[in-house]
Parts: C-alpha cells; sequence; structure tokens
C-alpha cells in the first residue's frame, strides 16, 4: 500500500446479470483527499460507489480500505470501519425529525460524543439547527441535501461517499452545496465525490476520475481534468 493510501480500487468489475457495468477500474483516494468520478448519465458512477458500500456485488478485482481488504465485507461491517455514503436523492426519512435523523446516522455509536457530534453539524449547518424539530420531509431541496450530508457524517467516518450531491437543485443551492464539501474536505475530510455536475466537481477537487461506460478514460488533477480538451467538450459543453 502506498503510504496514507485510504481506499484502492483495482480491476474491480461488476455485472447486472449479463450486462458488465464496470469493466475493471482503478481507483485511488489518499487520506485528506477530495477525489471526483464524473461521467455522463449510465457510466457506472452509482455502480461503482454501491461497490464500495458493499451493497452491490463485485465479479471480479479488489476494494482495500485503510490497506484491509474488504472486498467481501458486509456493507455494515464497512460502516464500522468509517466507510459512510450520503445515497443520490437525498433519502432522508420525511416524517422524522431533522433531528432523528441525525441521530440515525450515528446508529453505531452511543456515548456522549453523539451530543457533540450534532452540535458540530449545527454549527456547519445552522439551517438543521433552526429546523431540527420539524419533519425532514418539510425542508427544501438543498436543506434535505445538507442533511444527508450531515447523516452520513454523524457515522463519525474515515472517508465520506457523496452520490451526486447536486441533483436536482436549483444553481445557488448547487454552490452552496460544493461550498459544504470543500469546507469538509478543508477540516481534514477524505471525500469521494460521484458528480454529473463535472464543472463544480473537479474545480473542488485535487483529483478527477472520468468515468465513460464502466470505464476509466482519464484521470488527472481537478484543474487540469477542467482544462483538458476533451473534458471541456464532452462534459462541459464548451
Ligand atoms: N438494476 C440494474 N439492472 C440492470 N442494469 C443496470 C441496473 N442498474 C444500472 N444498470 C446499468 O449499469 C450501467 C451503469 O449504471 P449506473 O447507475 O451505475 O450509472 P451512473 O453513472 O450512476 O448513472 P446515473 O447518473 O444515471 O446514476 C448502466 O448501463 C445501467 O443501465
Amino acid at each position: 500500500m502506498e503510504a496514507g493510501m485510504l481506499l484502492e480500487i483495482s480491476g474491480l468489475t461488476s455485472h447486472y446479470g449479463r450486462i458488465q457495468a464496470l469493466k475493471g477500474i482503478d481507483v485511488q483516494v489518499a487520506e485528506g483527499e477530495l477525489v471526483a468520478l464524473v461521467g455522463a448519465n449510465g457510466a457506472g458512477k452509482t455502480t461503482l460507489l454501491r461497490c464500495i458500500s458493499g451493497v452491490q456485488g463485485v465479479t471480479g478485482g479488489s476494494i482495500k480500505f485503510a490497506g484491509q481488504d474488504i472486498t467481501k465485507m458486509s456493507p455494515e461491517a464497512r460502516v464500522g470501519l468509517g466507510i459512510s455514503q450520503s445515497p443520490e436523492g437525498r433519502q432522508v426519512f420525511g416524517p422524522m425529525s431533522v433531528e432523528d435523523n441525525l441521530r440515525l446516522g450515528a446508529y453505531r455509536r452511543h456515548g456522549p460524543d453523539i451530543k457533540a457530534d450534532m452540535d458540530r453539524m449545527y454549527e456547519m449547518f445552522p439551517i438543521l439547527h433552526k429546523k431540527r424539530e420539524l419533519p425532514a420531509g418539510t425542508l427544501s431541496g438543498g436543506q434535505q441535501q445538507m442533511l444527508a450530508i450531515a447523516r452520513a457524517l454523524m457515522a463519525n467516518p474515515r472517508v465520506l461517499l457523496l452520490d451526486e450531491p447536486s441533483m436536482g437543485l436549483a444553481p445557488l443551492l448547487v454552490a452552496e452545496i460544493f461550498r459544504t464539501i470543500q469546507a469538509l474536505k478543508d477540516g481534514g475530510m477524505t471525500i469521494f465525490l460521484v458528480e454529473q455536475n463535472a464543472y463544480a466537481a473537479l474545480a473542488i477537487a485535487d483529483r478527477g476520475y472520468v468515468l465513460e461506460t464502466g470505464a476509466v478514460v482519464l484521470t488527472d488533477q481537478g484543474s487540469r481534468l477542467l482544462n483538458d480538451d476533451k473534458v471541456k467538450e464532452a462534459y462541459l459543453g464548451l
């Protein structure tokens, strides 16, 4: 293992029946890094995240976390190791209060730390504090996205997996979500960010990967991918 490499994906393949969704993926995320995975609809982004969190079967290759092979580990055990995902489409529990949603994120943990972490979340997302007693379903789309991220953080993860956090949000809210992600990175969090919004994702990423029909076709520093002619043409509409 390279020094500081937290997540190491090698030659990963995954299938839906006879359809091969991932065709041998190599992706690494170092401790403290913000890595973006961009690609069009159906490229395999969600499938890769599902393989990392363990809810999708792998047909070949390996996933290592902090040097340990987790390829066959249960999703629960992976959460225990510190892999936490904020799923696509937010998926907060609508009838439950904001605070109960947060508490649910810490379901594997006990003790006074949980209260301290919740206070930290409220500090980071003041609007969640203001609305903590309201049903999560009454929040706006952007606020629900923040709640989903905060809930994932309540597991006290070593790596945060984000699946399309900007999906369905108005441009102002998109900017706010990406500022939040940047702030988390600045605070030392390791983040693997999957996005169709290639421009916003690569703009804040240390490094990026471009996925096309189940294969990584380009990888480089985020800023260099932003200036790559092929990326500009295919993903940024420039
Ligand atoms: N449940 C499924 N059964 C069969 N094929 C699937 C299933 N889910 C995804 N696929 C196929 O696997 C490929 C990768 O899909 P995936 O959802 O991972 O892409 P994506 O890049 O995340 O796209 P999106 O942005 O739409 O979520 C696509 O060709 C898709 O049609």
